[in-house]
C-alpha cells in the first residue's frame, strides 16, 4: 500500500486475468465518487485485450501496457493509486483484500481449485507491483457474489466432516460480472437490484449460469472448482465423476488390475477435464465463434446440395458440439426457473458467445418458450452490433423479458474500488 495519500480523483487500472484472456482497463475515479449511486463513479481511459496465445510473455507482463500508456497516452504510471485483479477462487476471503505476503499465499493455497486461473492472475500481479510500486494492488473475488448461496444448495453429499475440514463445497464464480450485470439491469429497469430475479449466463471460454433472487446468489452452475456446470472452450463441464477413470485405458483397468492405476494421478485428470475438453475437443476449435459459422456453412450445404454418409460424419461435429452446449444451458434455464418459482424479471445473454452469436441466443431462448420467454427476432438479429450495455431482445413487455448484457468484470471492480472509501484514505 502506498504510504501517500491516495488523490481523489487518482486512477485505477483494473486487470482480468481470465482462462483465454487478459483484459485490462484504465479509469479516472470522479470526484463524486462518496456519493451513493454506482453509475458514473470512474471515467473510462482506455481499455485493451490480449489473447493468451498471442505471446506467453504478455500475460507474465503489463510492461506492453504500460508503455501504451506512457508512449500513446501520456499518462504517468506515478498516477496509477490502485491496480484491481481479478481472481477466480477466494475461498473464504469475500471482501476485497490488499495484496501482501499473507493474502498472495492465501490465493496461491487456492491455485489447485483454479488451475486455469489463480496462477495466471498472482503472475500478473508480481509483474504489477514491479511495475508500479507505488499503486496498492487489490484482489477481487469471483466467488465473492455467491456467499449467499444457501447451506444445502452449496454443498455436496459427502461426507460432512471431511467437507468441511477440506473446504469441499461448491462456491461458484465468474461473481464480478454477475455482480456488473445485476447491477447494470437495474439501472436499465430502473428497479431496485434488492428485488430484481434473473437468470444470467455468463458463456465465454468459461461458461456458467446464475440464479439470481432478490439480488443474491441462489444458485451457479460451476461448483468447487470452474470445472463444473456448462462445457466451455477447453473445460468439460458436469460429467459422471466416474468417468475420468475410465477414460485412458490405464485408468479403465483399475477394476482389473489396481496396480496398473497408480500413475493416473488427480493432476492428470484435471489436466484432461480443464484442457483437453469443451468445444475444443469436439471441434478442434475453442473458439465458439468458429463452431457457429461452420454449422451454418453446412447447414446451408445440406441444404442446397445431396450429402453423402462420409460429409455428414465431418461435418456433424459443429452441429454436435452447438446441439450440447444449448442442451446443457437450457437445463440449468429450466432448472433455476423452477427455483425462482417462476418469477423471473429478466433472462440475460452475457459474456462473449452470449454477447455475439444471435443463433445461440435463438436456439436457447427456442427451447424456453414454453416457460413464457419470447424472443424477438429482428431485435435479436441486430443486438450483438448495437451500442448499450443492456439490450432488450424479448418479445411480450409485460413477462420475463430476454435481455443482453456487455458485462464488464473491470468496471465492476474499478466501481467497487472508487466506493471503498478505506481505498482512498
Ligand atoms: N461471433 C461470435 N459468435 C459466437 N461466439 C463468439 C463470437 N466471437 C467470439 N466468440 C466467443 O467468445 C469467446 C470470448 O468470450 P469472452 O467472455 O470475451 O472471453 P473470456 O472467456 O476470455 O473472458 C471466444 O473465445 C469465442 O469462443
Ligand atoms: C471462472 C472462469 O471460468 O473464468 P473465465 O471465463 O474468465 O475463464
Ligand atoms: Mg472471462
Amino acid at each position: 500500500m502506498s504510504e501517500h495519500r491516495a488523490p481523489k480523483d487518482g486512477l485505477i487500472l483494473a486487470v482480468n486475468a481470465g482462462s483465454a484472456s487478459l483484459k485490462i482497463s484504465l479509469y479516472r475515479r470522479a470526484e463524486k465518487s462518496s456519493s451513493t449511486s454506482r453509475h458514473g463513479v470512474v471515467e473510462l481511459l482506455l481499455t485493451g485485450r490480449e489473447a493468451k496465445n498471442v505471446s506467453a510473455e504478455g500475460i507474465k507482463d503489463h510492461a506492453y501496457f504500460l508503455n501504451h500508456l506512457k508512449n500513446e497516452s501520456k499518462i504517468a504510471k506515478g498516477s496509477i493509486v490502485h491496480v484491481c485483479h481479478r481472481v477466480v477462487h477466494g475461498g473464504d476471503y469475500y471482501e476485497p483484500v490488499i495484496i501482501d505476503s499473507e493474502s498472495y499465499h492465501y490465493i496461491e493455497n487456492l491455485s489447485d481449485l483454479a488451475p486455469l486461473h489463480n496462477g495466471a492472475a498472482l503472475s500478473v500481479m508480481k509483474s504489477a507491483i514491479e511495475a508500479l510500486p507505488k499503486a496498492s494492488s487489490i484482489a477481487y473475488f469471483d466467488t465473492s457474489f455467491h456467499r449467499s448461496l444457501p447451506l444445502h444448495i452449496a454443498s455436496y453429499a459427502i461426507n460432512t466432516e471431511v467437507a468441511q475440514k477440506r473446504g469441499l463445497k461448491k462456491y461458484g464464480f465468474h461473481g464480478l460480472s454477475y455482480a456488473y450485470i445485476l447491477g447494470a439491469v437495474g439501472y436499465y429497469l430502473q428497479k431496485d437490484t434488492s428485488s430484481l430475479n434473473l437468470i444470467v449466463m455468463h458463456l465465454g471460454s468459461g461458461a456458467s449460469i446464475c440464479a439470481i433472487r432478490n439480488g443474491r446468489s441462489l444458485d451457479t452452475s460451476m461448483g468447487l472448482t470452474p470445472v463444473s456446470g456448462l462445457p466451455g472452450a477447453t473445460r468439460s463441464g458436469l460429467v459422471d465423476p466416474s468417468l475420468i477413470f475410465h477414460y485412458t485405458n490405464r485408468a479403465g483397468r483399475i477394476t482389473h488390475d489396481p496396480s496398473q492405476a497408480v500413475d493416473v494421478r488427480v493432476t492428470q485428470a484435471e489436466e484432461i477435464l480443464n484442457t483437453e475438453s469443451g468445444w475444443n475437443a469436439l471441434t478442434g476449435t475453442s473458439d465458439f465463434g468458429e463452431v457457429v459459422k461452420h454449422m451454418k456453412e453446412h447447414q446451408q450445404t445440406d441444404a442446397t446440395a445431396g450429402k453423402n454418409v462420409a460429409d455428414w460424419k465431418s461435418d456433424a461435429k459443429w452441429k454436435l458440439a452447438f446441439d450440447l452446449f444449448v442442451d446443457r444451458i437450457v437445463g440449468f434455464v429450466g432448472s433455476y426457473y423452477l427455483r425462482l418459482g417462476g418469477k423471473v424479471d429478466a433472462l440475460v445473454f452475457s459474456g462473449g458467445i452470449g454477447e455475439k452469436s444471435a443463433e445461440l441466443r435463438e436456439a436457447v431462448v427456442r427451447s424456453a418458450e414454453c416457460i413464457g420467454f419470447q424472443l424477438d427476432q429482428a431485435a435479436n438479429a441486430k443486438a450483438s452490433k448495437e451500442e448499450g450495455a443492456v439490450l432488450n431482445v424479448g418479445k411480450r413487455a409485460d413477462f420475463c423479458r430476454v435481455r443482453m448484457c456487455r458485462t464488464d468484470e473491470q468496471l465492476e471492480m474499478a466501481k467497487e474500488s472508487a466506493l471503498a472509501e478505506k481505498f482512498w484514505q
